[in-house]
């Protein structure tokens, strides 16, 4: 699909002219800004707003140096970014990457994401993101505190708990938010819901550890109820083994799927038997190392090198997981080729729009990040409130929240997919019930 209205052709224009070299902001946009063609096309206004070329320029975009000394006492010099991109609704919230992949391109194309899919949450969160090109892996807790320090010492002089809230996404987890909030205390004298995914004994929220994996399963779980199916008995592939991999595996599971692979960056297991999720949870959150030790424990399980390889293996149910770009067309068509009927992405952008164009023309069932992932931010947002509160709801409370928030993001993408003449593409109903609230609230503040 290619944009044909005029005006968002314009834009795009703009925006390729202006972004040449971040190709994932250009991917994020084009699929936008094709999604809201018949809602631009209803609503005039918008154009003599410039409210889509308001849309994609970020509202402010901060660049900084983060030096830190390693444990050989060298100095090290990284990149730090926040894209501060909506605040039309609320303040900025979306998570921190540190992954040497990180430059401008990549937070500028998740803080767009972010912008819709806080919106879809239905809660009062506007879009941002950050991050940095600081590499954790193999790095000491020392080395991790310090960096961790240094970024922070630059970023709390633009975050704040009514301001800009981050969170973590890969490479961020509770140890990275902890020495984060540690240096925003200090440095401000300040005990403040400034962060989200923090530790339970600082302000952190019961269920936010799981909440994206979670949130996904819900998400599918809606979306396969609305087209008669089910988990129950099917099998389930899971790209990467984080965060976001690991409590996916653990709900699917729960709600009777099987889960029969998980990957990392340098490769994948196969155990037809299950995956062992303590295994594996032992392996990548406590003694950090990778996927392939699995097999040590489990010899009926496989190990193959090359990540890619996960979607030959047959499934009913594929949840990418890792990151941005890791399904592209060829693995769509082995996905086809064995009869998988749905799949949900819990990382952000994961499938290829040559992936997606694959999944729509073979009806299978697609559940879009910004929709389907959204379980994460809405349950820190879920933190915020509790903050605020000076409150704590247990985990069931929280829980059952998320829930019917996954299942109202559902509702919302199905019913603007219907509304606009498209029913059951939901990438378009995401973005165009994404885009309501936030293009109303833009127009009510006039051009700024
Ligand atoms: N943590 C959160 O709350 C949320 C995360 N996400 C997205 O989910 C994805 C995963 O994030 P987390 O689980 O939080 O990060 P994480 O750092 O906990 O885990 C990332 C995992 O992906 C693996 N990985 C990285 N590149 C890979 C590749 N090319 N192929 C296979 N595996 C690869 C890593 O080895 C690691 O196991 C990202 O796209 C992130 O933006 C989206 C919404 C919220
Ligand atoms: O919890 C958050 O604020 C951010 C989660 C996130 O980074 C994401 O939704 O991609």
């Amino acid at each position: 699909m290619a944009i044909s209205n005029g005006y968002l052709k314009n834009v795009f224009e703009q925006v390729q002219k202006r972004n040449a070299n971040e190709p994932e902001f250009l991917q994020a946009v084009e699929e936008v800004l094709e999604s809201l063609e018949p809602v631009v096309e209803a609503h005039p206004e918008y154009e003599a707003a410039g409210l889509i070329e308001r849309l994609v320029e970020p509202e402010r975009v901060i660049y900084f140096r983060v030096p830190w000394v390693d444990d050989n006492g060298k100095t090290q010099v990284n990149r730090g970014f926040r894209v501060q991109f909506n605040s039309a609704i609320g303040p900025y919230k979306g998570g921190l990457r540190f992954h040497p992949s990180v430059y401008q391109g990549i937070i500028k194309f998740l803080g767009f994401e972010q912008v819709f899919k806080n919106s879809l949450t239905g809660l009062p969160i506007g879009g941002g993101k950050g991050g940095s090109d600081f590499d954790p892996k193999g790095k000491s807790d020392g080395e991790v505190m310090r960096f961790c320090q240094s970024f922070m010492t630059e970023l709390s002089k633009h975050i704040g708990a009514d301001t800009d809230v981050p969170a973590g996404d890969i490479g961020v987890g509770a140890r990275e938010i902890g020495f984060m909030y540690g240096q925003y205390k200090r440095l401000r004298n300040e005990f403040t819901g400034v962060l989200t995914g923090k530790g339970l004994t600082y302000g952190g929220s019961l269920a936010r550890t799981e909440a994206t994996g979670f949130g996904l399963c819900y998400f599918t779980e809606a979306m396969l109820k609305a087209n008669g199916k089910s988990f129950d008995g099917k099998t389930v592939v899971i790209s990467g083994s984080g965060n976001v991999a690991i409590y996916a595996t653990k709900k699917a599971t729960e709600l009777g799927g099987k889960v029969v692979a998980l990957s990392d960056s340098n490769g994948y297991i196969y155990d037809k038997n299950g995956i062992d999720l303590d295994c594996v949870k032992q392996i990548k959150e406590v003694e950090r190392k990778r996927i392939k030790e699995y097999v040590n424990t489990h010899p009926e399980a496989e190990y193959h090198e090359g990540c890619k390889g996960i979607w030959t293996v047959p499934c009913d149910i594929a949840l990418p997981c890792a990151t941005q770009n890791e399904l592209d067309e060829e693995s769509a068509k082995a996905l086809v080729a064995n009869n998988c009927f749905a799949v949900a992405e819990g990382a952000n952008m994961p499938s290829t729009p040559e992936a997606i164009a694959v999944f729509q023309s073979n009806g299978i069932l697609f559940g879009p990040a910004k929709a389907a992932n959204a379980g994460g931010v809405a349950t820190s947002a879920l933190e915020m409130s509790q903050n605020s509160m000076r409150y704590s709801w247990t985990f069931d409370e929280v829980d059952a929240k998320l829930k019917g928030i996954m299942e109202g993001i559902f509702e919302k993408c199905d019913s603007a997919s219907k509304e606009y003449g498209k029913e059951g593409n939901y990438v378009m109903g995401a973005n165009i019930a994404g885009f309501q609230k936030v293009a109303e609230a833009m127009m009510a503040h006039g051009i700024v």
